[in-house]
C-alpha cells in the first residue's frame, strides 16, 4: 500500500511522514518503509547543478528521479505500507507552475503507481515559508509567488482526485496528525 504526502515547501510532510510511521508501527502493527523524493543523490545533485537552468529538463529529471524511486520500492518486499514524502504529484504542481504544461507532465508520469491515499498538507505559503529551514536545497528564486501558484495547483489537482484527502495544516500539529490518522485508519481497515 502506497501513501504519498504532498504539500508545498514547509507545510509539515516530513514531520507528519515520522510520526505516521511510528503510530502505524506501535499501535498498528504494520511494517512501514518511510522513503522520500527527490531519491537519488546523482539525479539531486543534477538537478541543483542543471535542473534550475530549464524547468523541461528539471521535469525529466524529477520523473526519471522517480523511475530509479519507484523500481527500488517494487523491491521493498517486506513491507505492508511505503509512505512516501512527496510523489509525483509535485512534479504536476511544481513543473506546471513552472510553466510546463500539465498534461505533458502527467503522460511522463503515467506509468508510475497511483498511490492509494495522499495527504495534501495545505498552508498559505506565507505562512509555510516562515517555517523552511534556512538551508533549504533547492534555493528556489521568487520562493513566494511560485509556492503561491504551486499551493493552487496542489488545490486543483485535488478537485479532480477523491484519493487525495486536503488537510489544512495551519492547524497545531496534533489535530494535523489526528486528521492524518482517520485517513490511514479508513484505508487500513
Ligand atoms: N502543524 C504544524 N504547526 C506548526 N509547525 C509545524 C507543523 N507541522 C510542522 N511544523 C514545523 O514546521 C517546520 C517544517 O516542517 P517539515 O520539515 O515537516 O516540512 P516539510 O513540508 O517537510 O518541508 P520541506 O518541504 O521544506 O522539506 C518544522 O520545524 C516542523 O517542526
Ligand atoms: C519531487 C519534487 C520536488 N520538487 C521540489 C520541491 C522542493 O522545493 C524540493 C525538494 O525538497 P523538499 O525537502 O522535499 O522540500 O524540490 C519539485 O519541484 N518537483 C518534484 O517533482
Amino acid at each position: 500500500m502506497l501513501i504519498a504526502i504532498e504539500g508545498i515547501d514547509g507545510s509539515g510532510k516530513t514531520t507528519l511522514a515520522k510520526e505516521l510511521k511510528k503510530w502505524l508501527e506501535n499501535e498498528k502493527k504494520k511494517k512501514v518503509l518511510l522513503t522520500a523524493e527527490p531519491f537519488t543523490e546523482e539525479i539531486s545533485k543534477l538537478i541543483q547543478e542543471e535542473g534550475w537552468k530549464d524547468p523541461v529538463t528539471l521535469t525529466l529529471l524529477f520523473s526519471a528521479d522517480r523511475g530509479v524511486h519507484v523500481n527500488w520500492i517494487m523491491k521493498q518486499n517486506q513491507y505492508n505500507i511505503i509512505i512516501t514524502d512527496r510523489y509525483y504529484y509535485s512534479t504536476i504542481a511544481y513543473q506546471s507552475a513552472m510553466g510546463i504544461d500539465k498534461n505533458w507532465i502527467v503522460e511522463v508520469n503515467k506509468f508510475f503507481p497511483k498511490p492509494e491515499l495522499t495527504l495534501l498538507l495545505d498552508i498559505p505559503a506565507e505562512i509555510a515559508i516562515t517555517r523552511i529551514k534556512k538551508d533549504d536545497k533547492f534555493n528556489f528564486k521568487e520562493k513566494l509567488s511560485l509556492l503561491q501558484k504551486v499551493r493552487e495547483n496542489y488545490l486543483e489537482i485535488a478537485k479532480n482526485e477523491n484519493s487525495i484527502k486536503i488537510i489544512n495544516s495551519t492547524k497545531t500539529f496534533e489535530e494535523v496528525l489526528s486528521e492524518a490518522k482517520n485517513y490511514v485508519e479508513e484505508l487500513i481497515s
